[in-house]
């Protein structure tokens, strides 16, 4: 079920960005990352740690997360943990690399609010 709506909303919605939330642990029901995984052409294991070094900071149970990011076609899939504060954590550390990477997979242009999140594009 999780793969088919990565499917839906990376193929037929045409999302350049897809967050997953929770499902991210050790336990049996927590399946987001392998069906991330399963539909992506291309994984990026920087987004995981990059997002679990920041959440290290935060809790040392931060290493229960096996979340991690990547592309289908146009679209980049990143996982988040369920807790909200979690989400915050993580989203605010890989967000400055969102926008570029996007703009690399042929996805949408995206623009941020410098007051909440600055985008990082290496200068061409
Ligand atoms: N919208 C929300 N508002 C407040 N708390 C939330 C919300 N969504 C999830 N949580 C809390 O965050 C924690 C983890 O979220 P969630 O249960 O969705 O993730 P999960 O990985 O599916 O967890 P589990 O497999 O343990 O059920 C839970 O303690 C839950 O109460
Ligand atoms: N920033 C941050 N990351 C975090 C946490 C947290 O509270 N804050 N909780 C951890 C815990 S306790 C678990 S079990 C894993 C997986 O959470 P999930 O199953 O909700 O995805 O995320 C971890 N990452």
């Amino acid at each position: 079920m999780i793969e088919a709506t990565l499917k839906e909303l990376a193929d037929v919605e045409g999302c350049s960005l897809i967050v997953t939330t929770g499902g991210t642990g050790p336990a049996p029901r927590d399946v987001t990352p392998e069906a991330t995984e399963a539909v992506c052409d291309k994984m990026m294991p920087g987004f995981g740690e990059l997002m679990r070094t920041e959440s290290l900071k935060v809790v040392p149970t931060a290493i229960l997360s096996r979340q991690t990011a990547g592309i289908r076609g146009h679209s980049l899939i990143i996982n988040l943990p369920g807790k909200p504060s979690a989400i915050a954590d993580c989203l605010n550390a890989v967000m400055p690399a969102v926008p570029y990477c996007i703009d690399l997979i042929g996805g949408a242009f995206i623009d941020t609010d410098p007051a909440v999140c600055k985008a990082f594009r290496p200068k061409k």
